[in-house]
């Protein structure tokens, strides 16, 4: 039987076209499909796609259950997801397997910490709508309580999740504007506060004493859902809430009740569930939500080295080396 021994060409399934030249590396040492639409494979295709597959190169829309990894097959030595987020993947059932998963995580860090700042200045100067009106031919005059916004510099940013992309956007909002800083993290940062100053706090106190409040943690079972409707609750009616993280993390009925309400001032969310997000939804007609088509990572640099990366990893994984970024 073929198994996880390193093959001379081995058969490897790329979910989407990757920006860059990196998987012609890929070709170089290996069979490669491609799929090629801009629309993911169904689950249908994707099940008859990775039979026989030793390395799967994965988009963060593919769910790659224990399922999917019996249909591939014994040989199948690698799953190497073209994101840093891995919750589409059953890491459980890859290491039960066997089965190599990789991420890439810090290249797209700045690029991410960047959308969300944006998307915190966009919910909190009602920068599309106002900009709307101007497309719309809707803008009459200069008003002197026209478009009143809420500021920063100065007042106290939550970061929910203090990682990598967290820590980034902290250290742009607390140099850039003086934001005083608290987080939630499952350990203290001792090196962040030393940078930024700031305060590891439970997820209430954060809720209730931000301004702005910034989601940045991984899904898991224990963050899916974790800013429900109580939570949104404890936050100040003036506040910001921004997630750049993934949609599953906040509850959406919630937070349509709490824009609807005002309970809120407003949001900005880079990613949603599902995804796409139905242009129906209240969310996207709310004039208090900034909704963008999850393009967090979306750069020349980093969607380019994220490919690098995800190519690395798997030509690691099919030789049976320790992936370059790894997360079983
Ligand atoms: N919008 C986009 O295009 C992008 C979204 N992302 C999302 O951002 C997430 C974070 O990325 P990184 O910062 O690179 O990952 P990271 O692993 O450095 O940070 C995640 C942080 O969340 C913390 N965490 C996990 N569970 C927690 C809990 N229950 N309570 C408090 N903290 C908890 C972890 O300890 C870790 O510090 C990714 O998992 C991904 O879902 C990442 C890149 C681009
Ligand atoms: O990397 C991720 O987790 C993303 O969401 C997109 O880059």
């Amino acid at each position: 039987m073929e198994s996880h021994e390193a093959v001379k060409r081995p058969r490897v399934l790329v979910t989407r076209q990757t920006p860059g030249e990196s998987l012609q590396r890929l070709r170089e040492v290996c069979e490669v499909e491609v799929w090629p639409e801009t629309m993911p494979p169904s689950r249908e295709e994707l099940c008859r796609l990775v039979k026989g597959r030793h390395g799967l190169l994965t988009m963060l829309s593919d769910r790659i259950d224990g399922e999917m990894m019996e249909i591939a097959g014994d040989q199948l030595a690698v799953i190497s997801n073209y994101a840093v987020g891995f919750n589409n993947i059953d890491v459980d059932a890859a290491k039960t397997r066997g089965i190599a998963v990789g991420n890439t995580p810090d290249v797209l860090t700045d690029a991410t910490a960047d959308l969300a700042v944006a998307l915190l200045f966009a919910a909190s100067r009602h920068v599309l709508p106002a900009g709307n009106q101007v497309r719309e031919g809707e803008w009459k005059t200069w008003e002197p309580t026209g478009w009143l916004g809420v500021e920063p510099a100065g007042k106290t940013l939550g970061i929910v999740g203090m990682g990598r992309i967290g820590r980034a956007t902290a250290r742009r909002l607390v140099g850039g504007w003086g934001m005083n800083l608290l987080y939630t993290s499952r350990s203290d940062q001792a090196e962040v506060e030393k940078e930024l100053g700031g305060r590891r706090v439970e997820l209430d106190t954060l809720l209730a004493e931000s301004d702005f409040v910034s989601v940045h943690v991984a899904l898991t079972d224990e963050t899916r859902n974790l800013i429900d409707a109580e939570a949104i609750s404890k936050m100040k009616s003036t506040s910001v809430l921004v997630n750049t993280a993934r949609g599953e993390i906040v509850d959406q009925d919630a937070l349509v009740e709490a824009l609807e309400n005002r309970s809120i001032f407003g949001a900005g969310l880079d990613v949603t569930t599902p995804e796409p997000l139905s242009a129906e939804h209240p969310l996207v007609k709310s004039a208090h939500c900034v909704i963008l088509p999850h393009i967090g990572s979306a750069t020349h640099t980093s969607r380019n080295a994220m490919a690098e990366i995800a190519v690395d990893n798997l030509i690691a994984g099919l030789s049976g080396r320790p992936l370059r970024c790894s997360v079983t």
